[in-house]
């Protein structure tokens, strides 16, 4: 069976069944059973290729599944997507265009009201992450964290039930790790909208946790953080001895190489 991506109207935000993803003989995971409840935060996790990237663009309807189903709540257009931050350098785009995209279509063309309508939807949208001050600047002159508020206006812009977040931490300091997780926990928690979120660091938003989705290799395991973040189980996906430590309220994996939490990000590119 090819998966499609349908409409859901039961309780789940997402819903995979049976879930695998192969290119040609590589198995990215197999077997893979995930509901995702509104307001639920899940944290996708694994070393690089493990296809976390993959899941979010199936859960966006852009890669069919190999075998298995893949539902999301209200369909793709209910989904906002925050993908893995590259610096926009256009001086022709204004922050306010590029909150609108998340909106359907295009302000031309539209009558008064709808225009006014979709003005407003925007500039609650930039105001909502701090950015209404810098909304008529060319995007090209911001700082990269000034930009990454705009990519999380413009996915929430929509008034999505469900978020896709590809690494949006990457590249911020820490105080503006800080205010994208909280702007991310206040719309699940105000909107009951469902997270997935793609980290190579869980301890930034480990407070924000609900479960955990580890992929490593074909394997995967899906638990509480308390549940996947163990010796046991880290050793058991990367078949390796791998050491979890808690420090204080953080996580750190030791032990293996190629484990993701204690590696320096990847470069942009990679
Ligand atoms: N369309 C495709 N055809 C063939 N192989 C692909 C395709 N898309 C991705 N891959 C491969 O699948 C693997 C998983 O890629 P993916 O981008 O999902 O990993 P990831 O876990 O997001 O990695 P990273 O942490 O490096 O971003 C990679 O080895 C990649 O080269």
């Amino acid at each position: 069976m090819t998966a499609g991506i349908a409409e859901r109207s039961v309780t789940s935000a997402v819903a995979l069944r049976g879930a695998r993803l192969a290119y040609g003989d590589r198995v990215l995971w197999d077997g893979l059973d995930l509901d995702v409840a509104p307001g639920e935060f899940v944290a996708v996790l694994g070393p690089n290729g493990s296809g976390k990237t993959s899941l979010m663009r199936v859960l966006l309807g852009l890669q069919p599944l190999s075998t298995g189903t893949v539902e999301v709540a209200g369909g793709p257009r209910r989904i906002g997507y925050i993908p893995q931050q590259r610096a926009i350098s256009s001086l022709g785009l204004r922050g306010r265009d590029l909150v609108g995209f998340g909106l359907d279509g295009h302000a031309w063309g539209l009558g008064f009201r709808r225009r006014a309508e979709r003005r407003i939807k925007v500039d609650a949208a930039l105001a909502a992450v701090g950015a209404a001050a810098y909304a008529d600047a060319p995007v090209g002159v911001l700082s990269g964290g000034e930009q990454q508020r705009l990519r999380v206006a413009q996915a929430l812009v929509g008034d999505p039930a469900v978020l896709l977040c590809d690494e949006p931490l990457l590249s911020l300091d820490l105080a503006h790790q800080r205010v994208v997780s909280d702007l991310i926990d206040a719309r699940r928690r105000a909107a009951g909208t469902a997270v997935l979120f793609v980290t190579h660091e869980i301890n930034p938003i480990l407070p924000l946790v609900d479960r955990v989705l580890y992929l490593v290799d074909g394997r995967f395991e899906v638990g509480t953080p308390a549940e996947v973040m163990t010796s046991a189980t880290l050793s058991r996906l990367y078949r390796t001895n791998v050491e979890v430590v808690r420090v204080r309220d953080q996580i750190h994996v030791v032990g293996a190489q190629h484990v993701c939490e204690d590696e320096p990000h990847h470069a942009e590119g990679d």
